[in-house]
């Protein structure tokens, strides 16, 4: 009983979804009830009426002709008011759903990404948030008004005859038995399926992501030959799973068929009674087969939707990889300093900086330089609280950066990543994402300073230039100078510069450093560079090296134009 407990916990915890619409629900569930007891109705109706024709009793046709036109009438409306209600509860769960996960996915995301791959995160996020939203929207009223029905038809039943009870019961108890037979196998196929399906989700955005580079290394084939694995793993886990579906829906289907031929023997024998009463016998017991069917179809896609769930409820529950303050601090000017900081990526893996301790003031720029994998990248993600360091802490004008609400952190602390990712729409609006409600003149300002508006940047259409899926369209500076407008246009206290200007040419680069100088005055700017151009414009060198951050020269030789660091 535990074991099934502990099975079902993920659906249970996913249930309030549905408690936030109850109101579509009660609609569903009643329109479904109204249209089910109304099939019921017209059976037995019908079944009547053919009795009633049966022993010459002309009285009772003419109002039970009259019943069964007026039932059908209203079984046509509340049908179709039960597919209007249950699409639109479906809708509603599909789009709460998905926000729940999108917004785990964001809260948690920088920690994840070292474990799973973007497409297999987006297979959590749309295939199973699919399977869900037919389980709460669909099914589980559906359960509910089969439950109802089969009650309702028990009850006639024992009226009429307890001997139907015979010919159906045996089948229901064939049917709820068959899921807990076959449900170890169908949960670890269904396992597999999701696996395989993941797997290949995440192959294909990889390879349309990486298109341009495959084909450059000539690899593509090598990579569509691993595609079409993939595709051959997903259907022999598909053909797994139709085989163990298709045994229980054959199994279940005989079980129907032999009740319902059981049915028709206890009619035709008069075991009910009176035997002008064989077609309402007859019709009752089929009208209960109807629900045992739903029930079974429900229970043949427990395991699936029990691995759907526990994937959502293992995406909602996932640790947010920065917890926010409870009471936020008010924020303050001041240096970015990093005090005795200690970090690493898995709590059982290396230690990727250790006992870091740097002070950058206002208006002063500071360049880490250092071989690949010091360290560089993470000290900038540590400083934009994309995870907090396991010693130590990071503050900005004394505040913890872990007590500043979200909001005003993004504002203050800006960075130009590496690669700029930028949004299909036009280039204006790509800057404005980082400050939607900041004025024109702001978003040109910002623009202007990125030295997006000069005819050197090549954008005669400006700020109206379009841009392609992921910055499609635009060049490398480009991109930079857009992802460094963004980043200005909050008028950030810190701005990091990743290997930003390693996309400029050289005198675009003196242009913009001269620029960016010129309006740093109370800005802390810390730039991730290995060009010596860059390293002789900044005031303080650092080299970060094995996670450990020294002044310059102790890492890459004397540099002739770099200000002696402290
Ligand atoms: N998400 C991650 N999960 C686990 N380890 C990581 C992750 N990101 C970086 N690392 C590891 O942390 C170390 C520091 O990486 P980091 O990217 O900070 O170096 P870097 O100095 O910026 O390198 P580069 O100059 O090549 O960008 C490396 O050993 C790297 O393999």
């Amino acid at each position: 009983m535990t074991a099934v407990r502990a099975a079902l916990a993920p659906l249970w915890r996913l249930l309030p979804l549905v408690t936030r619409h109850r109101g579509a629900f009660w609609w569903t569930l009643g329109a479904g009830l109204l249209t089910q007891l109304g099939v019921l109705a017209l059976g037995l109706l019908g079944a009547w009426l053919l009795t009633s024709t049966l022993r010459g009793d002309r009285a009772a046709v003419v109002p039970l002709a009259a019943a069964l036109l007026l039932t059908a009438a209203l079984c046509a409306l509340t049908s179709w008011r039960e597919a209007y209600v249950a699409h639109d509860l479906a809708y509603r769960v599909l789009a709460d759903l998905r926000g729940r996960v999108f917004g785990a996915l964001r809260r948690s995301l920088p920690a994840r990404r070292r474990q799973r791959h973007s497409g297999d995160l987006g297979a959590v996020a749309l295939g199973d948030v699919e399977t869900l939203e037919w389980l709460y929207a669909h099914t589980a009223a559906q359960a509910l008004v089969s439950g109802v029905l089969l009650a309702v038809t028990t009850g006639f039943s024992l009226l009429l005859t307890p001997w139907l009870l015979l010919a159906w019961g045996p089948a229901l108890l064939v049917i709820v038995a068959l899921p807990w037979c076959t449900g170890r196998m169908a949960a670890r196929r269904g396992a597999e399926l999701a696996a395989a399906n993941a797997g290949l989700h995440a192959q294909v955005v990889e390879t349309v992501a990486g298109l341009r580079e495959l084909t450059e290394a000539g690899a593509l084939g090598r990579h569509r030959a691993q595609l079409a694995d993939g595709t051959r793993a997903l259907s022999r886990a598909q053909r797994r799973v139709a085989a163990v579906g298709g045994l229980e829906t054959a199994v279940a289907d005989l079980a129907v068929a032999v009740a319902g031929a059981a049915a028709l023997g206890i009619a035709a024998t008069g075991m009910a009674g009176d035997p002008t009463l064989a077609p309402v016998t007859f019709t009752l017991a089929t009208v209960a087969l109807g629900p045992i069917g739903q029930l079974s179809n429900l229970l043949r896609n427990l395991g699936s939707l029990l691995a759907s769930a526990g994937r959502i409820d293992a995406v909602l529950a996932a640790p947010p990889a920065t917890v926010p303050p409870a009471a936020p601090a008010a924020p303050a000017d001041g240096p970015l300093v990093f005090e005795r900081v200690g970090f690493r990526y898995l709590p059982d893996g290396p230690a990727v900086l250790t006992d870091v301790a740097l002070t950058v003031r206002p208006g002063e720029t500071v360049a880490l330089t250092g071989p690949s994998g010091g360290g560089k990248s993470t000290l900038v993600s540590l400083a934009l609280r994309l995870w907090d360091p396991d010693q130590g802490r990071v503050t900005l004008g004394g505040v913890d950066l872990r007590e500043l609400a979200d909001a005003e952190l993004r504002a203050r602390v800006t960075a130009v990543p590496q690669q700029v990712d930028l949004l299909t729409g036009t280039v204006g609006e790509n800057i404005a994402l980082a400050a939607p409600e900041a004025s024109a003149e702001r978003l040109r300002a910002a623009a202007a300073a990125a030295g997006l508006l000069d005819p050197a940047a090549g954008l005669p259409r400006g700020l109206d230039t379009p841009v392609g899926e992921r910055g499609a369209g635009l060049s490398g500076g480009q991109r930079a100078r857009v992802g460094l407008a963004r980043a200005l246009l909050p008028e950030p206290r810190v701005l990091i510069l990743d290997e930003t200007l390693a996309h400029l040419d050289a005198h675009a680069e003196a242009a913009l450093t001269a620029v960016l100088r010129a309006r740093s005055a109370d800005r802390v700017t810390l730039v991730v560079t290995h060009r010596a151009s860059t390293l002789r414009a900044v005031d303080r060198v650092l080299g970060v090296h094995g996670g450990r951050v020294t002044p310059a020269d102790a890492v890459t030789g004397p540099d002739p134009g770099a200000a002696p660091a402290h």
